[in-house]
């Protein structure tokens, strides 16, 4: 039978971050480990305290510290060992670095384990609870499987990551509307626009917003029925119910919720059975004036292979876009980030200038920014050292070079071509017409910003011109900077698009 409630609460068992340690030992302890073993299968906290104790000796005081301690055990089942981690990052070390000593001590302390997970939260959870896996990010970066909360979660939703929500999203220009149109549909007010519909690069925070409105829903509307799927897991659901001969269950379903979130729709591009049930789950929702959120990696109108009454239906709500970060919002994820580690490890000092030189160099995404923040306190708690702009270079050599900027001349060309509606050709060869003169400049402008290449190098790419007619442009460029909006304007958005 189908399981019908869809109560928010009732779709928040699983966590954001399963990490599933498979080791040798999955195929069960080796006979040697299994007759040392005294009340089989047991295993408590103290168990746990008295193996810590074994791995203090073995990992050493610092590691420790910084690894084991935080590690929490949690509960074992059916040869599952569940562990409570504060951070994917940790989970994610002491799954890859620890995972078989651990998994070792255990079975010579009497532990009938043959797996172990690490789940990202508190052990008890509070009012909200624990950190949970969305279905579309099972992977980890110890490059293992999540735990199959695919296959025990019937027809409920993705579970919620309990850090995303608003209050811990930063917000900037590249943002505020996205921010603004999630925080009014979280109210759970009158369906106003249907659906929304939010896409942005690659972690630039979609699901961290989703998961926000969810959580504010569940907040200002416990009487609504909220879910929240990625689109992978809706294709999943229509498989199996198309397996299981249960359509009628699976359709009743979706057409009894009162808010429907669908996380990378992009993902049912090119499958069509399954964006054909999309396309009559949503027709359904917005006949009865449900509420539909959807977000996706490009507009609806640039999804490849998806079908055109699909990409108008979306279109027909409010479609608002996450830009690339700036600088500003860079900055201010990287403080409000600080502010969470510095309870986490009192006892590093953090030199000034260090948060501006990550928020300068690494333009990426706001998932690599993270990234790099959590492996530099990592790093300088387990070397006991000051952050300074020399340990961040150390530590950080790889992200940083993988995020130096590597636009081309010719990328710069066709982008600014593209942005005035000229011609590439018009945009290199001879004619001196203000229409085509102009957007060569900038494009002249941009090259020197954004590249390395020398002013005779940058003339030759501009069919062969003069070093001192590509410094006249660039200057040219600079001074309209200053005076004209319209120019200013236009140089923000092509380097975003550049640096994006
Ligand atoms: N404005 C922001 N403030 C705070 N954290 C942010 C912000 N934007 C993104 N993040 C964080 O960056 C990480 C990546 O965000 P998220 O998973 O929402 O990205 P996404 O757009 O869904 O990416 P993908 O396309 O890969 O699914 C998350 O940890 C999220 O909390």
């Amino acid at each position: 039978m189908v399981v019908f409630c869809l109560k928010l609460l009732g779709l928040l068992a699983a966590p954001k971050a399963q990490m599933c340690h498979k080791t040798k030992a999955e195929t069960g302890p080796s006979s040697a480990q299994k007759t040392c073993e005294g009340k089989r299968g047991q295993m408590t906290d103290d168990t746990w305290g008295t193996i810590q104790q074994d791995l203090l000796k073995t990992v050493g005081q610092n590691n420790f510290k910084t690894w084991i301690e935080p590690v929490n055990f949690s509960e074992l089942k059916d040869g599952v060992a569940t562990f409570h981690v504060p951070t994917n990052f940790i989970g994610n070390y002491v799954s890859q670095n620890y995972g078989d000593l651990i998994l070792h001590q255990m079975t010579q302390n009497g532990a009938d384990v043959q797996r172990m997970q690490f789940k990202v939260g508190a052990k008890t959870p509070a009012t909200r609870p624990a950190p949970a896996a969305s279905m579309k990010k099972t992977s980890t970066a110890a490059g293992v499987a999540a735990a199959s909360d695919s296959a025990d979660m019937g027809m409920t939703g993705a579970p919620l990551d309990a850090r995303f929500t608003f209050d811990s999203f930063v917000v900037g220009k590249p943002n505020e509307l996205a921010n603004a149109a999630a925080r009014r549909v979280g109210e759970g007010g009158p369906v106003t626009f249907n659906p929304l519909f939010l896409y942005g690069g690659v972690g630039l925070g979609k699901t961290h917003l989703m998961h926000a409105i969810a959580w504010e829903l569940q907040a200002q509307r416990p009487d609504l029925n909220v879910l929240y799927l990625s689109a992978e897991q809706f294709m999943y659901r229509f498989v199996q119910a198309l397996r299981d001969r249960k359509m009628m269950d699976f359709k009743e379903l979706f057409r009894s919720v009162d808010v429907l979130m669908v996380d990378d729709v992009q993902f049912i591009a090119g499958k069509d059975s399954t964006q054909e049930e999309f396309f009559h789950t949503f027709n359904a929702l917005v006949d009865q004036n449900k509420q539909i959120i959807i977000s996706a990696d490009r507009a609806p109108g640039e999804i490849k292979d998806l079908e055109d009454r699909i990409k108008s239906r979306l279109q027909c709500g409010l479609v608002v876009d996450l830009h690339p970060t700036d600088y500003e919002l860079r900055l201010g994820i990287l403080q409000t980030k600080v502010d969470t580690y510095r309870a986490q490890y009192p006892e590093l000092q953090l030199q000034d200038g260090v948060l501006e030189f990550l928020a300068h160099r690494i333009s990426t995404n706001v998932r690599v920014l993270e990234g790099a923040l959590t492996r530099l306190f990592a790093f300088a708690s387990l070397v006991g050292r000051e952050i300074t702009m020399e340990l961040t270079q150390d530590c950080l050599s790889d992200v940083l070079r993988a995020s130096e900027r590597k636009v081309s001349v010719e990328e710069i060309q066709r982008k600014v071509a593209e942005h005035y509606n000229i011609r590439l050709s018009d945009m290199i060869g001879p004619k001196r017409v203000r229409t085509f003169a102009r957007p060569r400049q900038v494009a002249m402008y941009l090259c020197k910003k954004l590249t390395s290449r020398s002013l005779p190098e940058i003339g030759r790419r501009f069919g062969g011109r003069d070093h001192t007619t590509v410094m006249h442009g660039v200057r040219r460029i600079e001074e309209l900077r200053t005076s004209d909006g319209q120019i200013a304007e236009d140089l923000e958005l092509l380097r975003r698009t550049l640096e994006a």
